[in-house]
């Protein structure tokens, strides 16, 4: 007799056929905090198991959305992006991409990897909702115009996806996550990333104190945050969330970048100190450790025990627009 609720709209369900390690409150990570202040995961290697994360989210029949902007010289990124997303992101979800583009014609074709479809030992255990295989990744282009200054192309980001998800047919189970296209996947990144309001610690300062993070300083700008204030530094190259909670972080940030302007001002670093800002206001429901956002000049710490995302070195001179 099964207790069957009528809705599991605000709680994760699971099938009771999936066996999986005890889990234990006094066992975990203890190298590293896994939860924050206001009580959101951080998520490290070793605090999730993957296989019931994405037992669960495959009953939900999720959708997962991706943008990258690929812009002027950074179309040369999207090739190895775009194959290592087949190979680690969401691998086994309908996974949407859009990428951005001034060069449309200079996107790459990228083979669908055999490790997205579902095998038929999956589609043996898990239940009937789920008989038909996930769809294969797709891709849209969109055409964007080009730009004489990378802080410019990097902030409109905001204003594009802000006009991307209003366009999408709202989905209650859609999430999206917003990439930078200079860099690469090593590793899974998948379901145990999803939350209403997603972030990504940057991986150049979390082992700092709050007062070297480099927020916007200057009261004059929306995206400044007073000494004392701000829990992490964020990245912008990568967070995400449900579609409704991306879209309010994307036009809160557009509208106050764009404010920013109009009074002659442009924060620090663009985009990511609006972020900053906001995350410090409404606090991530997950706060993904730096494995989900690396880069590949920085030695790897004993912390980070597998890097699953990470940015390719880059001779900023030669393919940005302006130095
Ligand atoms: C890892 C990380 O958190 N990176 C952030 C950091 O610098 P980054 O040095 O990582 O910035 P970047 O040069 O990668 O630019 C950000 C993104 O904008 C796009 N792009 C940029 C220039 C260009 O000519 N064409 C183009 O397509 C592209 O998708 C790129 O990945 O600070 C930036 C502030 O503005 C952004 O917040 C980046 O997300
Ligand atoms: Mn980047």
């Amino acid at each position: 007799n099964d207790v069957i609720p009528e809705s599991h709209k605000f709680h994760l369900m699971a099938s009771d056929q999936l066996l999986y390690e005890q889990p234990s409150i006094l066992r975990g990570r203890s190298d590293v905090v896994t939860v924050t202040p206001w009580l959101a995961p951080v998520v490290w290697e070793g605090t999730f198991d993957p296989r019931l994360l994405d037992s669960v989210y495959r009953l939900e029949n999720i959708t997962v959305t991706a943008t990258v902007f690929a812009v002027g010289k950074y179309v040369m990124f999207l090739k190895s992006f775009l194959e290592t997303a087949e190979r680690h992101f969401f691998v086994g979800f309908k996974v949407h991409i859009y990428v951005f583009t001034d060069r449309a014609d200079e996107v790459p074709r990228v083979r669908m990897a055999a490790g997205r479809q579902v095998t038929r030992e999956e589609r043996k255990r898990g239940d009937a909702r789920r008989s038909v295989p996930p769809p294969k990744p797709t891709l849209t282009v969109r055409s964007v115009a080009g730009s004489e200054r990378w802080q410019e192309i990097s902030a409109r980001r905001m204003e594009l996806i802000q006009s991307l998800l209003e366009e999408l047919p709202p989905a209650p189970r859609g999430y999206v996550f917003c990439l930078d296209v200079d860099s690469r996947f090593h590793g899974r990144w998948g379901s145990e990333s999803l939350g209403a309001l997603v972030a990504v610690t940057h991986p150049g300062y979390y082992r700092d104190p709050r007062s070297r993070f480099p927020y916007e300083r200057r009261p004059a700008s929306r995206a400044y945050l007073a000494p004392g204030q701000g829990d992490f530094y964020y990245c912008g190259g990568a967070f995400g969330g449900l579609l409704q909670e991306v879209h309010q972080l994307a036009k809160t940030c557009r509208h106050n970048f764009e404010a920013d302007t109009q009074d002659g001002i442009e924060a620090a670093w663009q985009e990511e100190s609006h972020l900053n800002r906001y995350m410090w206001i409404n606090k991530p429901t997950k706060v993904l450790s730096p494995e989900y956002l690396w880069q590949d000049f920085k030695p790897q710490t004993p912390e980070v025990h597998i890097i699953r995302f990470s940015g390719v070195v880059k001779n900023y001179a030669e393919i940005r627009p302006n130095a």
